[in-house]
């Protein structure tokens, strides 16, 4: 099964099963052309899935046999229908890897080597924890789903990988979009956690606003989507600006880019979304040394998490999300990651800050909002 939202309705797909599995995704486009000019094909037909965070892991798309566009009422329904029958699985144990203080080592780590690196060196890493949530039964990430359908500000979705495995969310990034020549980017980064309080609230997004940190840290993400689509666009352009986004908690920078492909025959919203992939609001600058200091401070993988998932058809067209702010399910475990930019300035605390904030939609539609009883670190 497959969801995503989709103009303030979501696709729901079911069905279907051999579409593409792609190790690595260097090759996706080429992928892509001898899948979609197989001759049992139907006409129409879409693929459907995830790219995980490690371009060199597993692409799923999966070819679905049905599949419906409806809006958010409707869809919300059709998934209450979908879910598994009874209670759903309570989560019994919660595991940090890493622990806080060790998450803070972390990122002055990261902040020594950005200090000592100069100016070509790394400027930004994405350091993310995780928590591992022990369920008394099989997860459903239909119910999961239909519970995060209540913030309309980000894009629910779905993806069921295999068997008992999936990855559901609620993220607020667009990687890409396509339709015919045109083109959305609205890359985020620079975040501050939202307050209960109007007030603090107000006071927390006028300090991002404000925050050359945050700028920065924002700056190096519009660059890079601007470098990465240039080639293939005849017009490219972030009119609006760089503006406030918000989810029901977390504020962040964002900005929305549009473009004009040059032609028909430019890569389609796949491949264009993992020639993004990954952008330094999930990844860092420069991209490799960035992931160099992922991989060695980092001590899991990260799987589909700040990935992407998303669709594309025939034509190319599609729309690709960020996988954030999301939960990856493996049986009676549930696995949540959250991420914060760390560039020079950074403050190890305000990072884990936002992280717990990142963490909160989910913990709420598992359950767990509740401060956090169930918690133990790991080593
Ligand atoms: C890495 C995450 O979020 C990303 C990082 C952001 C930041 O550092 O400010 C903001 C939005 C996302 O691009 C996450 O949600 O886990």
């Amino acid at each position: 099964m497959f969801v995503i939202g989709f103009d303030g309705g979501l696709f729901v797909t079911s069905g279907g099963g051999a579409g593409l599995r792609c190790q690595g995704i260097d090759r996706l486009g080429e992928r892509l052309a001898t899948y979609f000019s197989g001759s049992d094909v139907p006409a129409g037909q879409i693929l459907v899935g995830a790219i995980p965070f490690d371009r060199s892991e597993e692409t799923v798309l999966v070819a679905p046999q049905r599949v419906c566009r409806v809006g958010r009422s409707e869809g919300a329904a059709i998934l209450g229908q979908m879910r598994r029958a009874g209670a759903p699985a309570q989560p019994v144990h919660v595991t940090e890897t890493p622990p806080a203080p060790v998450y803070a080592d972390m990122v002055n780590a990261a902040l020594a080597r950005i200090d000592g690196a100069g100016a070509a060196g790394l400027s930004k890493v994405v350091l993310s924890r995780a928590l591992r949530i022990e369920m008394d039964g099989p997860a459903d990430p239909v119910a999961i789903a239909q519970r995060l359908l209540n913030d309309t500000s980000v894009t629910v979705f779905l993806a069921t990988l295999q068997d008992d495995k999936a990855i559901v969310g609620a993220t607020p990034e667009l990687l890409l979009s396509r339709r015919g020549l045109d083109i959305v980017s609205h890359p985020l980064a620079g975040s501050m956690p939202r307050s209960p309080d109007p007030v603090a609230d107000r006071a927390a997004a006028d300090a991002l606003l404000r925050s050359d940190k945050d700028r920065r840290e924002h700056e190096l993400v519009v660059e890079a989507v601007f470098d990465t689509l240039a080639p293939y666009c005849a017009e490219l352009s972030a009119r609006q600006g760089t503006g406030l986004r918000s989810t029901a908690t977390v504020w962040h920078l964002g900005t929305r880019i549009e473009g004009r492909l040059k032609s028909e025959d430019a890569p389609s919203a796949a491949v264009l979304a993992a020639l993004l992939h990954p952008t330094p609001a999930v990844g860092g600058y420069p991209r490799q040394d960035a992931l160099a200091t992922i991989r060695e401070l980092e001590t899991y993988s990260r799987g589909y998490y700040a990935g992407a998932v998303g669709w594309v058809d025939e034509k190319g067209d599609g729309e690709w999300h960020v996988s954030l702010r999301c939960a990856q399910i493996d049986g009676r475990t549930v696995t949540l990651h959250a991420g914060a930019g760390i560039v020079a300035g950074s403050d190890p605390a305000a990072e884990l800050a936002e992280t717990a904030a990142k963490f909160r939609a989910m913990l709420g539609a598992l359950g767990l909002d509740d401060g956090g009883r169930l918690f133990e670190d790991a080593a």
